[in-house]
């Protein structure tokens, strides 16, 4: 592209776009996240990013979503999706950073420097979707992502209103396309087709119920849900709550963040004892279920749960059909419950690591098994398949016995309604009710598996977070010096305890995190 053409994308940017605060902004653990009206300019330059991406990339496509996933309406946020349908690679987040921070005046010549230092072809073709959540800032900031793309002259489509995993997943089939049709009713065709797939070859028996109650937080993924509701032919009964309506405020007081941390029921849910709810979070990639009993206590069966649910049931059908060579493992968080770890390596016997929060830690590692599952504890997750394991299973499905290629069946069809680029809500939600309905179990069932250690999640606000530093993936720190030794020797006194701290990557804040044997350890040791 001529430097005169250039220089008016950003004659442009400084009249339409212009940055209009010096508050550092830094690209964390889910891309950019702030005050909505602190982004337009950030959200336009991940634009003319997305296009360098995509043309380093020769031409594949990009996404860009606008989200602020858990956090309340007055925030937004943006991230970019590579061309796999993976999170963004790691060393392009400093670039994104220093983009997003550069003068309106210095952006032309910190652009042109980018684009020699990555090496990108700007004669090339680029592809860019844009995706959006529902707040009421979204639609301004996706449009000034769309001008960034038509700035340096790549093509922007426009998806609206969608949920994180469904711009992932639309973007991994873009870039291939057996993977499924890069369309929101692609999407719906894989996922739920594959559901409706396994429902008529399981029939619904013993304890299992098809009503299942959800909390859309306000969100994005009920708006689908309610879609999809239509289209399920009986094989589940949604119950829907927290859609939006009723003057319902995204993610307040409901949400699987809130019911996560809180360890509290959502506002807007009717509560049944017994009745299996899940919970969403506001941009439809995180799910955890929770019910109340008959003393209208909670009890929340989280990601450590869900990943353990999925993990046991493929490992039955491995073994069903006869296919044990496959390597499967877990991979988890420090936030993950201890209990669920002590079950997952002593019942299950599976292999599980630990790794740095932010999915994709999780999802890096779980593509050294042939299949992987990884979920933080908050419900993030999903499951990956190596291509050794896909091939296996389809010829099992062609050679094997009756019984073999009965399981293999089941689990090809589990493969396509996993979106394995990301976790998803609305995904991970058919998983587990294609696990409970196959095991005739319900709720109590499926919690009788191991019991979780009381634990406690706090955020504290300190100057400088940053002055904490953590090895170990997070499990202990190395600064501020001392902190450890202290924490060592409160933890040492509490049967199966264990706390750590880390600076959030998300927020301006620091979590504590702490756990153990009981309830009552967090009152004697009062200053946890
Ligand atoms: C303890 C916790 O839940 N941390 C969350 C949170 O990250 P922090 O870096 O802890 O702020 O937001 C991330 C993005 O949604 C999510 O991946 C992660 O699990
Ligand atoms: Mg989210």
């Amino acid at each position: 592209m001529p430097p005169s053409s250039l220089r008016v994308v950003y004659a442009f940017a400084r009249e339409m776009h212009p940055k209009t605060t010096d508050v550092f902004i830094q690209y964390g653990t889910a891309g950019f996240r702030t005050k909505a009206n602190l982004l337009e300019h950030v959200v336009y330059r991940m634009g003319l990013l997305a296009v360098i991406r995509s043309r380093v990339k020769n031409g594949r496509t990009i996404g860009i979503m606008i989200t602020a996933s858990h956090n309340l309406e007055p925030d937004n946020g943006v991230k970019l999706i590579d061309p796999d349908g993976e999170m963004l690679e790691q060393s392009w987040e400093d670039i994104a950073t220093r983009m997003a921070n550069v003068s309106d005046n210095d952006l032309e010549s910190i652009t042109g420097q980018i684009i020699k230092e990555v090496n990108a072809d700007m004669s090339l073709k680029a592809s860019v979707y844009i995706g959006m959540d529902t707040r009421y800032t979204s639609p301004r900031l996706a449009a000034a992502a769309a001008n960034g793309v038509i700035a340096l002259k790549g093509t922007p489509k426009e998806f609206g209103i969608v949920t994180t995993p469904i711009l992932h997943f639309c973007v991994k089939c873009r870039n291939d396309n057996t993977y499924g049709v890069p369309t929101e009713e692609g999407y719906y065709e894989k996922i739920v087709g594959s559901f409706k797939r396994i429902r008529q070859k399981l029939s619904v028996s013993g304890d299992y119920n098809t009503t299942l109650y959800v909390d859309g937080a306000n969100g994005v993924g009920g708006k689908k849900l309610n879609i999809i509701k239509k289209t399920l032919d009986g094989e589940l009964d949604l119950m829907l709550f927290n859609l939006g309506g009723n003057g319902g405020k995204l993610n307040l007081n409901c949400g699987a963040d809130y019911v996560k941390v809180s360890q509290s029921v959502p506002v807007g849910v009717e509560h049944v004892p017994y009745q299996r709810v899940a919970s969403l979070d506001g941009d439809g990639d995180r799910i955890v279920y929770y019910y109340v009993d008959d003393d209208k206590k909670m009890h929340l069966l989280d990601g450590d749960r869900i990943a353990t649910l999925l993990a046991s049931y493929i490992t039955e059908l491995l073994n069903n059909c006869g296919a044990n060579s496959l390597k499967l493992g877990l991979v988890q968080t420090a936030y993950a419950n201890g209990a669920s770890t002590k079950y997952i390596t002593e019942e299950l016997k599976i292999p599980v690591s630990c790794v740095k929060t932010g999915v994709k830690n999780l999802h890096h590692e779980a593509l050294k098994y042939d299949i992987g599952i990884y979920f933080e504890a908050n419900g993030h997750g999903t499951v990956v398949y190596s291509n050794e394991a896909k091939n296996t299973l389809k010829k099992i499905d062609e050679d094997g016995d009756a019984e073999q290629r009965k399981s293999a069946q089941i689990l090809l069809d589990f493969i396509n309604m996993t979106n394995e680029t990301v976790g998803d809500a609305i995904s991970d939600l058919f998983l587990v009710e294609t696990v409970l309905c196959a095991r005739g179990q319900n709720i109590t069932g499926w919690e009788t598996t191991y019991q979780d250690l009381p634990c406690r999640q706090l955020k504290v606000t300190v100057q400088d977070r940053n002055a904490i530093q953590t090895t170990d993936a997070e499990r202990r720190c190395i600064s501020p010096e001392g902190l450890q030794e202290r924490i060592d020797e409160l933890v040492c006194k509490v049967e199966s305890g264990r706390a750590f701290v880390r600076p959030s990557g998300t927020e301006d804040i620091v979590r504590v995190y702490a756990e153990g044997d009981t309830q009552e350890v967090r009152y004697i040791q009062g200053d946890w």
